[in-house]
Parts: C-alpha cells; structure tokens; sequence
C-alpha cells in the first residue's frame, strides 16, 4: 500500500549525486621508515601521519631509524616529482559510459598530463580527454590491449610541468574526501515480489526515507518516517558503473599519492553488498593499469594483488586454495599475514582471473555452503609498488593501496545467541569486527591520536589503512522490502554514527535540521561498547604480546630490508616479473591456462627465523635507547664532575678516578653496542643467504 504509493512518487533521478565539495583533514605523511621486515610475509605496514601531527608520533624510531629516514629521501625526493592532477572537468552524465575512456577522475588528472599531450595538442589542455585518446567510443573489452603504444610513444614530459603539477596533485587528493558514506539501494527479488514485499525506501537526492509501518496500541497501523542524509544515495536503477564513479574512481588517481584507501561494503545478508563490490576492483584495477601505462609510464610502478577472507577469527587465502594464515604483529605494530599470496599483474584479464578465483573459492568454503560467504569479511587488495630507481633490477616498494571488502551480513553480528556455540563465536567476532571497524573509520576521520585497531581481526589487518594520508569508502547496502526494515534501519544508523558524528564530515549535512537523523531512536544497532585492548582477545598463535603504544613507521615506505629480501626471494625472479604476456600458458587446445605467478609462501622454520630477526632487531633499538639514555646520564655527570673540578680546594685524585670511571662506562657502553650491531649485521647477513638459498 504505502509502499506503491511511494515507489509512484519515487524521483526518477538516477541517485547519483555528485558532491564534489567535502571538508576533509588531508595530511601529508611524513617519511618514517622501518628498515628491517620479516622477509616472506605480506607486509601490512602501520603508517603515522607526521609527528607535528600527533599520530604515536615521537622518537619511537630513535636515531636509527632517523638514518633510515634520511636514506629515504632520495626516493623520496624523486617521487616528489610524480605528474600531477588538473582541474575537474565536467562529469559525464550518469548512465553515459564509455569505457574505453579514462573515467572522470581520471581524466582530471590527464588533462594536467603532459605526459601525455602529443606536441600538437599542447594548447588543449584543458580541452578534456577526447583531445588524448582518439580511441574515445569504442567498445571496451577487457581482453583487449588497453593502451596502444603509438599513444603513448608520441607523449612528451616538460620537466617543469611535473614539478608544478606536483602541488596539483596534492590538491586533488586533498579534495575527494577522507571518508565518504553511500547508500545503494537494490531492487525487490523476485522472492520479495512473490510475497508481495513492498518497497519501504525512497531516494531523493542524497537522501534516503524508510516508512516504517507500527502499530498502535489500539492495533492501528500508523507510519513512522525515518530519514538519512549520506554523501550519496543510490537508487535500485544505479549501475554497477555508476557505483564505481561514485566511489572508487576519485581515489584510484591518488593512491598513486601515497595514500591507503579502503571500500567497504556493509549490509545484512542479501542486501547486495557482493553484487556491489565485486566488480569495483576490476574496474578499478583497469583504471589503476592506465595510469601506470599513461601518466605513470616507464616510472617503475607495478600493480600486486592479494585476496584473503576473514572467516571465524581466522585468515585464508582466497588465492591459494583457502589456505589459512596467520597475522603477525611485531612490537613495533607492524602487522603482517604470513604465507599470504600476492600476484604481481599487469593485464585486466589475469586481474579478473583472480577475482573470479578467489570469489568462487570463497562462495564454495570449506563447507560448500553459501550462508559461509556472508559470515566472513573478503579483502582483495590492491597494491601499487615501485622500483626504487624505476628499473626491475631493484625491489619494488609499496607506494600505495586499495582494499575492497566485502563485510559479512551486518545481521550475523547479532548471531550471538544462537544454540550452535561455533555460530555464537562468529557472531561475536563479526559484530566485534564491525564495531571496531565503525570505530577506526570515526577516529579516522577525528583525527583521534589512538585508533582501536585491536579491537578485531579485521581492524588489525587493515591497520595501515587507519593512520596516515587514507580514505575510506563505506557503501551501505539495503533491501528495499518491508521484511527488512529492521535491518535495514540498522544498516542506516550504523552508517549515520560512522559518518554523523565525524569532524570531516560532508558539510552539507551540517547545512540540514540538526534533528534530520536525530530522529532515529539512539539504541545502537550493536552493543556499543568497544572492545578495549585489554578485553581483546589476543590469540598467542597469532599475535605477538608486545604492545607498544607509538606507531613509528611510514606505511609509504616499504622497508628496505623486506624490499631486499623480496627480491632475493624472488628472484629467481623472473617468476616475479613475469609480463603480461609471459602469464598465459598457451594449451594445447588453444585455451588460454592462467599460470600465475606466485610468492611462494615460506615455511615455518623460515617464520621463526624471521621472528627470531624481528626480535633482535627489536632488543637492538632497545639497547640503542638505553645506551642513549645511559650516555646522557653520564654526561650529566661530566658536567657536575666539571662544576666540582672548577671549585677551589678540589681534589685532583678524585677527579682523575671519576673521570676515569665515566670514561670507562661510556667506552664500555659503546663497546657493547657495538658488539650487538655488529651480531645483527651478522644475522642479517646469514638471513640472505639462508633466503637465496631457500630456493627461491
Ligand atoms: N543492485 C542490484 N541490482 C540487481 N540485483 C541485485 C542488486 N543487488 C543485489 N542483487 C542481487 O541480490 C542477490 C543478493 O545479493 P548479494 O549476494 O550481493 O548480497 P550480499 O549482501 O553480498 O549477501 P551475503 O552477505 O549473504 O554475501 C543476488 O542475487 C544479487 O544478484
């Protein structure tokens, strides 16, 4: 009834609404970086923002890490001068697509591209895109080439021009928003239609209103109007296109900026988040593979791509046959995913391979069951490397990254009092893993000195996607039905706290009734209590024990040590440089086999090897602070054996012995430090050696 009703008003616009302005805290990052990673490891590096900024800023560390940093900033002087992003050009109309194009975002970046710009067309920079790419309407196959070389071979770089667009750049990230919060609304299933579901949902604008039927006391029904205002609202007539411009598309250009972006995908069970998530990373990676052969070209970066799911608490890779894994994190909060397989691609199709890969090894689990998919959260991630000095000869190191996930039914949380003990525990985790996720995401974006990434197995994994220069995406999945009214309200509230309550939030919303969601009744969709560190279940297997509270290292930095080990490791390495073309395998029936290449995963006694690395190297910086400490308590002392040597009737004996003791305590400080670099140095000699010759 109602719901007729409305679906007659409902606005034909298509629910995408471009807002461009959102106030955000853009900051750049400063270049920490930790030198030593455990080697065979997939890297999920903790970043800080800088230390001015506060995040665990400090000396964590300490001075030799301060030598690292000036080590890096060769590298990082030289991506100082990555092109730059333009100014916005006008948006096509929703609807309009044209894949083979370089979507919106992209082309804003292009046409600031000289790079790109034949000599003849210097003049139209601003012109659009149509002016770079004569291959403008036609048909987009992903198996075809997506970049002819002739384009790009006519492309020349004014020098000054990519330092100029530099500052550009900047300004284009700084200008798609830190966090962004859509609603996509799915049409009613056939199963729905068949019951005679009616659709409680209308979109307006970047608005969304559930008509929620109550009853009386006196059993009357009566209508309760609940309304959301969010970045964007998509309706049930929005494309999986649209879907992409609207969220990912503005970020993929400035993950080339060091920045970590992750897409979310929240939603009950059946409310589309799958439908909406599994084609953004295609889409994206298409994107992010142009860049690299336009914008980027010959500029050393290299796109890796890795596909695990969190299921029960637990890690497996979707990519090496559920394989399960197991998350690390060292003292210094650097967390890692041993054995996690990541593939270095360079075409869509062996991207798409993947994706099909590893999502069918997810749908089928361990148990075969489809109701497994939406108890588990799926994280492909997309990560864009570079070679230090643009040549393959050295270890790429992560610049920047792109996580998709896709959440487990937002109503599993809720699972807790289920009779099944195992179904209680995954309740209990999915709904620990939501909560500290909407937790992280609003430290995130207040800027919050301490971020609650122990709060859960997916917020630990995602960590370096919390601090830093990151953005974060979180699309809100519902079901128009009246039957999922209920869920769908709470899909909406837990969207509104992740993005209501944030400093940088959209400052339209602050332009609306202050009361517009207050509306809503304040009872959390969750509990609302947050799992603390100390109610955190820290599993030994998995985690280490060492809780430090300063985040030390830069995420845009991946560690030299690992870099090199990486390259040993792989190098027997044309495996791990394998090109585009060198990935397919003809069969003999003329089908193309995907023969991947791989990271192979190490073994056990090779993970306590690089346990046992982590940790001297840990005892070492420790002993470095403490000989530091100890060094300016004995110049303290210098200094008042000084004062006393400089009053009358001082005693030249005493003098002479305490001077002698102070120099001995300092020359046996520095002795013993010594001692322990030059073990160090020793152990990691003999980790390389036992890396090349592990058969790699
Ligand atoms: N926007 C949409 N347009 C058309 N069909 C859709 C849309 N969204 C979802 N569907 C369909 O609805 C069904 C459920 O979607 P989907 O599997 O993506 O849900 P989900 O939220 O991922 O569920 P789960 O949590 O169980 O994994 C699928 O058949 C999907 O094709």
């Amino acid at each position: 009834m109602n719901g007729v009703g409305r679906q007659g008003q409902r606005s034909s616009a298509a629910g995408v609404h471009h807002q461009r302005q959102y106030s955000d805290n853009f900051l750049e990052t400063s270049s920490n970086g930790r030198w030593l990673q455990s080697a065979g490891l997939q890297h999920l590096q903790s970043s800080n923002s800088s230390g001015d900024y506060g995040f665990y800023g400090g000396g964590g560390g300490g001075p030799a890490s301060r030598v690292y940093r000036n080590a890096q900033r060769g590298y990082n002087e030289f991506y100082a001068e990555a092109p730059s992003t333009p100014p916005y050009n006008s948006r096509r109309k929703s609807g309009e697509e044209s894949p083979n194009e370089f979507s919106p975002g992209l082309l804003d970046l292009h046409s600031f591209d000289t790079e790109l710009i034949p000599d003849m067309q210097v003049t139209g920079l601003y012109d659009g895109a149509s002016l770079y790419y004569p291959s403008r309407g036609r048909s987009f196959d992903d198996s075809e080439p997506y970049i002819s070389n002739k384009q790009t071979e006519r492309a020349r770089v004014p020098d000054n021009n990519l330092l100029k667009s530099f500052a550009a750049d900047k300004e284009k990230a700084s200008s798609v928003a830190k966090i962004k919060v859509v609603v996509r609304k799915r049409p009613l299933n056939k199963k729905e239609l068949a019951k005679n579901e009616e659709d409680i949902i209308d979109t307006l604008s970047n608005s969304v209103t559930v008509h929620e039927t109550k009853l009386k006391v006196d059993l009357t029904e009566y209508m309760e109007k609940h309304e959301f205002v969010f970045d964007a609202v998509l309706n049930e007539e929005v494309s999986n296109d649209e879907v992409y411009h609207e969220t990912v598309e503005p970020i993929v250009p400035i993950i080339f900026q060091r920045t970590k972006a992750t897409c979310f995908a929240y939603g009950q069970t059946g409310s589309g988040k799958t439908y909406t998530m599994k084609p953004l990373p295609l889409k994206a990676s298409r994107d992010i593979l142009r860049l690299m052969h336009h914008t980027y070209r010959s500029q050393g970066f290299q796109l890796f791509v890795s596909f695990f799911e969190i299921y029960g608490g637990k890690l497996f890779d979707l990519l090496n046959d559920r394989k399960k894994l197991c998350m690390r994190e060292d003292g210094k909060q650097q967390v890692c995913i041993v054995g996690l397989q990541e593939y270095r691609v360079s075409d869509v199709e062996t991207i798409k391979e993947l994706i099909e890969r590893g999502s069918a090894t997810r749908s089928t689990g361990t148990t075969g069951a489809n109701e497994e998919s939406s108890r588990s959260h799926a994280i492909l991630q997309l990560a864009i490397k570079r070679s230090v000095d643009g040549s393959e000869s050295k270890p790429p190191r992560l610049v920047g990254k792109l996580s998709f996930i896709d959440l487990a039914g937002s109503e599993r949380g809720a699972d807790t009092t289920d009779n099944d003990k195992q179904t209680r525990m995954e309740g209990a985790e999915i709904n620990k893993s939501l909560l500290a996720l909407k937790e992280c995401i609003r430290a995130l974006d207040n800027d919050q000195g301490h971020i609650p990434f122990r709060g859960s197995k997916l917020t630990e994994v995602l960590r370096d996607s919390f601090v830093g220069d990151s953005r974060t995406v979180m699309i809100s999945c519902i079901s128009p039905s009246s039957g999922s009214c209920e869920h769908t309200l709470n899909t909406l509230r837990y969207a509104d706290r992740v993005k209501s309550l944030s400093k940088g939030s959209n400052p339209k919303k602050d332009m609306l009734p202050s009361t517009l969601n207050l509306k809503e009744p304040t009872n959390l969709p969750l509990p609302s209590a947050l799992p603390t560190a100390s109610t955190f279940e820290v599993d030994t297997n998995d985690t280490w024990p060492v809780q430090v509270e300063k985040e030390e290292f830069d995420a845009s930095e991946e560690p030299y040590y690992e870099a090199k080990t990486l390259w040993k490791r792989n190098g027997k390495l044309e495996q791990y440089n394998v090109s585009a073309s060198e990935d397919k395998v003809r069969k003999p029936n003329g089908q193309t086999k995907l023969e991947l290449p791989k990271f192979h995963s190490r073994n056990s006694n090779s993970d306590d090897d690089l346990n046992a690395l982590l940790q001297e190297e840990e005892d070492l910086v420790s002993a470095h602070r403490k000989q530091v400490e100890d060094t300016m308590n004995i110049v303290k002392e210098e200094m008042n054996l000084l004062v006393e040597a400089d009053q009358p009737g001082n005693q030249l004996d005493d003098y002479v012995t305490r001077l002698n003791t102070i120099l001995s305590q300092k020359a046996a400080g520095i002795l013993q430090l010594q001692t322990r670099l030059a073990h160090f140095q020793k152990r990691l000699k003999e980790h390389n050696v036992l890396v090349s010759s592990s058969g790699y």
